[in-house]
């Protein structure tokens, strides 16, 4: 569904110096599919999200969504960002309708998808509360309903429970899982955290820093549907054992990069 080829994106920081914060990523996602990645900071994961998004250009290579090729933003994809990025000044209710209301969507038939989606996210009675007045899990529950009020094929989420507390993070993971095994599509989902990565994705794509590309993907034969019995799956035999590998594989990656900065 997604097909990226060939994928290279440079940044010439503020001193003139060249980043190559992706280098050559080929990687394909199917039809919802639910993909995590993970990989050490700055190894170019954001950027990546963002190209498929067409939130920025890039150098070389195609990323092409059902063979059409990605130019720019468009409602197939909707984004969950780590901070947010809500509208301050606008209520629960008008911050989940607003991808609606700039497709034209009218007044009455946005509200009731919006609420109906507040609904799904847990957030009823808060309607009218604006994004200041609300919990950062419910900030982040309400970005997650907003980008599914367009009803995207396809959910690019950077790092979405990165700011809020370990409690929340838990319970948001379960409702995603809950959300996603209702309503399939296929999802990006960018985080830090090795559990993270194998609770929610069928496969883990794990990059490698500097430049940026696709080190390994690991699938996550854990079974589905996972949002019943998190607890259980997390003390699985199985679950140890891919957290326990995505681990070493970090550490390994660690120790290749080292005599690189040594050597600067
Ligand atoms: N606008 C920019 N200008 C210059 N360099 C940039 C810009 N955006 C990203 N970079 C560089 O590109 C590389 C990849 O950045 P990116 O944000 O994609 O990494 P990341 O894996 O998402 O990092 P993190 O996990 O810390 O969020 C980094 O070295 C970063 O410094």
């Amino acid at each position: 569904m997604i097909e990226i080829r060939g994928l290279s994106k440079t940044f010439v920081g503020q001193d003139g110096d060249t980043v190559h914060a992706l280098r050559d990523v080929d990687l394909d996602v199917a039809e919802n599919e639910f993909l995590t990645v993970l990989g050490p900071s700055g190894c170019g994961k954001t950027t990546l999200l963002k190209a498929i998004a067409g939130l920025i250009p890039w150098n070389d290579g195609d990323i092409l969504i059902d063979g059409t090729p990605v130019r720019g933003p468009g409602p197939d994809r909707g984004m969950v960002f780590q901070n947010f990025a809500l509208l301050p000044w606008a209520t629960v209710l008008d911050n989940v309708a607003f991808g609606l209301k700039m497709r034209g969507v009218g007044r009455s038939e946005r509200e009731e998808r919006a609420r109906s989606l507040i609904a799904l996210v847990g957030l009823s009675g808060f309607e009218t509360k604006r994004p200041g007045e609300l919990s950062g899990g419910m900030q982040q529950r309400v970005g997650i309903a907003r980008a599914l009020a367009v009803q995207p094929r396809v959910l690019l989420m950077d790092e979405p429970f990165g700011a809020v507390d370990e409690q929340t993070r838990r319970l948001l993971q379960e409702e995603l899982l809950t959300i996603w095994e209702k309503r399939r599509m296929t999802v990006v989902f960018i985080t830090h955290s090795m559990e993270e990565a194998v609770l929610l994705g069928d496969r883990v794509v794990l990059m490698s820093a500097r430049p940026g590309r696709i080190a390994e993907i690991v699938p996550v034969p854990l079974r589905r549907p996972r949002s019943s019995d998190v607890g259980a799956l997390e003390r699985s035999g199985q679950y140890v054992e891919i957290t326990a590998y995505l681990w070493d594989r970090l550490r390994e990656m660690h120790e290749e990069q080292r005599p690189a900065e040594v050597a600067g």
